[in-house]
C-alpha cells in the first residue's frame, strides 16, 4: 500500500462510512492509520453498556452517547489532523439523499440490517459511488464490493429467508428450546405486552378448532382492579395449565409425541411462598428493572429450576405493570432489555418443563431470543482490513483486482480467506435493472394498504413510496403533503385496487417509487382470485423480485433479529447461508469453469443469522459443486495456511503462508 499512486488515491477521497459498530469502530481506526483524511460516519444509535466489551473504542464513560461521536473523538485522538466528521442519526433520514451520496468517492458499510442496507446500496446506485458493504458472525465474514454496471449490486442476489419455524411446532409441539423461545418471544410476550391488534397465534393449541375458547383472548387482559399476583398467575395457569391440558384432549397430536404435562402456578409455587416472592422496592433502581435482581438471583449463567422461573415469570409481569405500564402495548421483544429477557426467558423455560424439553440459563436463552452469535474482534478487525483494500482498489479503479472476499471458520483448501471474483450485474434485478416485476393479487379483496405494507414496504424496502397508476397519484409519504391529499390516500389505503378513483385490475402497471432511494419499479399486475392460506400468506405473490424463496415447510412463524429494523421482512435471516456459484481462485490463479458453493453472509453485520444458535452454530462448508473440481494443489501439507490478500495489482489474487 505503499506506492505514491496508493497514497494519492487515499489523500484525495472522501469516504462515507455507514455504521459505527463492531465493523464500523475497527474500519475507522484502520482508514485513519491507513492515511484516509476525510472520513464522515453516520451511526443512530448511542452507546449501550453491551457495547463496551465489543468495541474497543468505547468506554464505561461513553454509555449514552452518540456511538459515531465517540468513534470519531477516540480516532482524532492519535490522527488530529484528518477531518472526521460524524452524524448520529439514521441513514434513512431524508437529509441523507442522493446529492448527499455524491459528494464520496466510495461508501463503506458497517450495519447490522437488510433494511438499512437495501436503503445505502440505492442511494449508491443513484449517485453512481461504489459500496463495498460488509458483514461477520462469530469467525465467519464477507466483503463484497458493488460498483454500479461494473459488478452486481448489493440486491442483485436473492437473500435468503428468515429462519421460519411451523406454527403448529410453536404453538403446540415445540420439541427444542427453541421453539419455546419463539412461542414466549413472538406470542406470549407480543400478547401480553406488544400490540394487541397484532395477530397473534398464542391460542392455536391444536387442530381441534371446537376446543378452543371464543373468549381466548379476553384472558390476556387485566381485569379492573385485579391484584397483579392475581393476574400473572391466572395467565401462568392459561398457557401452561389449561392451554396444555387442552392440547392434550386432541390424541391424535400425541400418538407419536410425547405428551406435554400441564403445569399450574399454585401447584409450583403454593400462596404461601408468594410472599417471598418480589418484595418490590421502588427506591432501589436495580430491583424495579429487573426479576432477578428483585428476586436476589445473580448469576445469568445458572439454570432456575421450575419454582425459580415461575417466581421470575410473576414478578416480571409485576415489574412491568408496576414501573413500565406506559409502555404495555407498543412494547416488542429487545434482547438488550433486561426485564423482557428475564420474562422470556422464564416463561420458554416453564414451557420447556411442560415438554420435557432441557431448560436454559437466562444467558444461553438471551443469545437464542436475540440471535446473538457472540462477535469475534478479530473477524471484525479482518473484515476491516479487507474492506479498507477494496476500498482502495475502488479508489483507484481497478476493476479487474475488486474481490468479494469470504472469511471461513474453518479453512478449506487451505484458505481461511477466500477471495472471489465479483459477479455481472444480474439482468432481472429489478433494482439495479429495470425489469418489471409482477404481482398476482386479488384485485377484487385486497386493499392498497395490503399492498403497500406486503410488498411495498416488506419486500420492496421502499421508505418513502409514490404509487401512480397511469396519470393517476394513488398514494403519496412526505411531510409536505396538503391535508386534503393526505385524506384522499388514506382513504385510499382502505379501497380494495378494484375500486381506487382510477380502478387497479387484472393486466395494468402499478409504477412504485421512492423518490429518497431514487428507485422505480414498474409492476404489472395479474387478478388471480384464491390464495393458499398456509402457502401464500400473503395472500399475494410478487415475482421477478429477488428474495430467496422461502422453506418449503408450511405455515410458519419467523424468529426475528433484534436488530432488525423491518418486520416482515426480517434483515438478519436465521441461518444466513446462501449457497452461491463462485468461480475458486487458488495460488494466484483464476480457475474458470470450476465453481463451488459458497456460503453468504450478506445479510449481517453481526451476521447471527443462526436463530438456534445453542444447536445451530454457523456450521457453514463449502461444498463442491463439480466432482471433478479439483483445484491447484501444489500445497499440500497439513498445516492451515492464513490467506494474505496481497498484491492486489495483479489481476489475480495471490495465497502467502505464513511461518
Ligand atoms: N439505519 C441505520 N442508520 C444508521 N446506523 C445504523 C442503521 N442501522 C444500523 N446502524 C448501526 O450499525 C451498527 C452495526 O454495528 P454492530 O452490528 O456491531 O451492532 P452493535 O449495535 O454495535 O452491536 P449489537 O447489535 O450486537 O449490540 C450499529 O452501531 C447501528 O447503530
Ligand atoms: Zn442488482
Amino acid at each position: 500500500m505503499g506506492s505514491l499512486q496508493h497514497s494519492q488515491a487515499i489523500k484525495g477521497a472522501k469516504v462515507l462510512m455507514v455504521g459505527a459498530g463492531g465493523i464500523g469502530c475497527e474500519l475507522l481506526k484502520t482508514l485513519a492509520l491507513s492515511g484516509f483524511q476525510d472520513i464522515h460516519i453516520i451511526d443512530m444509535d448511542t452507546i449501550e453498556v453491551s457495547n463496551l466489551n465489543r468495541q474497543f473504542l468505547f468506554r464505561q464513560s461513553h454509555v449514552g452517547q452518540s456511538k459515531a461521536k465517540v468513534a470519531r473523538d477516540a480516532v482524532l485522538r492519535f490522527r488530529p489532523h484528518i477531518s472526521i466528521t460524524s452524524y448520529h442519526a439514521n441513514v434513512k433520514d431524508c437529509n441523507f439523499n442522493v446529492d448527499f451520496f455524491k459528494q464520496f468517492n466510495v461508501v463503506l458499510n458497517g450495519l447490522d440490517n437488510l433494511d438499512a442496507r437495501r436503503h445505502v446500496n440505492r442511494l449508491c446506485l443513484a449517485a453512481e459511488v461504489p459500496l463495498v458493504e460488509s458483514g461477520t458472525t462469530g469467525f465467519l465474514g464477507q466483503v463484497t464490493v458493488h460498483v454500479k454496471g461494473k459488478t452486481e449490486c448489493y440486491e442483485c442476489q436473492p437473500k435468503p429467508a428468515p429462519k421460519t419455524y411451523p406454527v403448529c411446532t410453536i404453538t403446540s409441539t415445540p420439541s427444542k428450546f427453541v421453539h419455546c423461545i419463539v412461542w414466549a418471544k413472538d406470542l406470549l410476550f407480543a400478547k401480553l405486552f406488544g400490540d394487541r391488534n397484532q395477530e397473534n397465534d398464542l391460542n392455536v393449541r391444536s387442530n381441534d378448532a371446537a376446543s378452543s375458547s371464543e373468549h381466548a383472548d379476553d384472558v390476556f387482559e387485566r381485569r379492573e382492579d385485579e391484584d397483579l399476583e392475581q393476574y400473572g398467575r391466572r395467565i401462568y395457569d392459561h398457557v401452561f395449565g389449561y392451554n396444555i391440558e387442552l392440547a392434550l384432549s386432541n390424541e391424535e397430536t400425541w400418538k407419536k409425541r410425547n405428551k406435554p404435562r400441564p403445569i399450574y402456578s399454585r401447584v409450583v409455587l403454593p400462596d404461601r411462598m408468594t410472599q417471598q416472592n418480589g418484595n418490590v422496592d421502588k427506591t432501589d433502581d436495580l430491583s424495579s428493572a429487573s426479576a432477578m435482581a428483585s428476586l436476589g438471583l445473580k448469576n445469568p449463567q445458572d439454570i432456575w429450576c421450575l419454582v425459580e422461573n415461575t417466581r421470575v415469570f410473576l414478578e416480571a409481569l409485576k415489574l412491568f405493570f408496576t414501573n413500565r405500564k406506559k409502555e404495555i402495548g407498543n412494547l416488542s421483544f429487545d434482547k438488550d432489555d433486561q426485564l423482557a429477557v428475564e420474562f422470556v426467558t422464564a416463561a420458554a423455560n416453564i414451557r420447556a418443563a411442560s415438554f420435557n424439553i432441557p431448560l436454559h440459563s437466562l444467558f444461553e436463552a438471551k443469545g437464542i431470543a436475540g440471535n446473538i452469535v457472540h462477535a469475534v474482534a478479530t473477524t471484525n478487525a479482518i473484515v476491516a482490513g479487507l474492506i479498507v483494500i477494496e476500498a482502495i482498489k475502488v479508489l483507484k479503479k481497478g476493476t479487474d483486482s475488486y474481490r468479494m472476499t469470504y472469511c471461513l471458520e474453518h479453512p478449506s483448501k487451505k484458505m481461511l480467506l477466500m477471495p472471489v471474483e465479483p459477479f455481472e450485474p444480474n439482468k432481472s434485478c429489478c433494482v439495479c435493472s429495470e425489469t418489471p416485476l409482477s404481482l398476482e393479487i386479488n384485485t377484487h379483496r385486497s386493499k392498497l394498504r395490503d399492498f403497500v405494507e406486503k410488498i411495498v414496504k416488506a419486500k420492496l424496502g421502499m421508505n418513502s413510496p409514490l404509487i401512480m397508476h397511469g396519470s393517476a397519484l394513488l398514494y403519496e409519504v412526505g411531510d409536505d403533503l396538503e391535508e386534503d391529499m393526505i385524506a384522499n390516500y388514506t382513504a385510499n389505503l382502505e379501497k380494495v385496487l378494484s375500486e381506487l378513483p382510477s380502478p387497479v385490475t387484472g393486466g395494468k402497471m402499478l409504477i412504485v417509487e421512492d423518490l429518497q432511494q431514487e428507485f422505480t419499479c414498474n409492476i404489472y399486475i395479474k387478478h388471480r382470485e384464491e390464495f393458499d392460506e398456509e402457502k401464500e400468506p400473503d395472500g399475494m405473490v410478487l415475482s421477478g423480485w429477488t428474495q430467496a424463496p422461502p422453506e418449503k415447510k408450511d405455515d410458519k412463524t419467523s424468529i426475528g433479529n433484534g436488530a432488525s429494523t423491518s418486520k416482515s421482512m426480517p434483515a438478519e435471516p436465521v441461518d444466513a447461508q446462501k449457497d452461491i456459484e463462485v468461480k475458486e481462485i487458488s495460488d494466484g490463479t483464476t480457475s474458470p469453469g470450476k465453481k463451488r458453493k459458497l456460503p453468504e453472509f450478506s445479510e449481517c453485520s453481526t451476521l447471527d443469522q443462526s436463530s438456534d444458535a445453542d444447536e445451530n452454530r454457523n456450521h457453514q462448508k463449502i461444498q463442491k459443486l463439480d466432482d471433478d473440481d479439483d483445484i491447484n494443489n501444489d500445497n499440500n501439507d497439513d498445516d492451515d495456511d492464513l490467506v494474505m490478500l496481497d498484491h492486489w495489482d495483479n489481476d489475480t489474487s495471490k495465497k502467502q503462508r505464513l511461518q
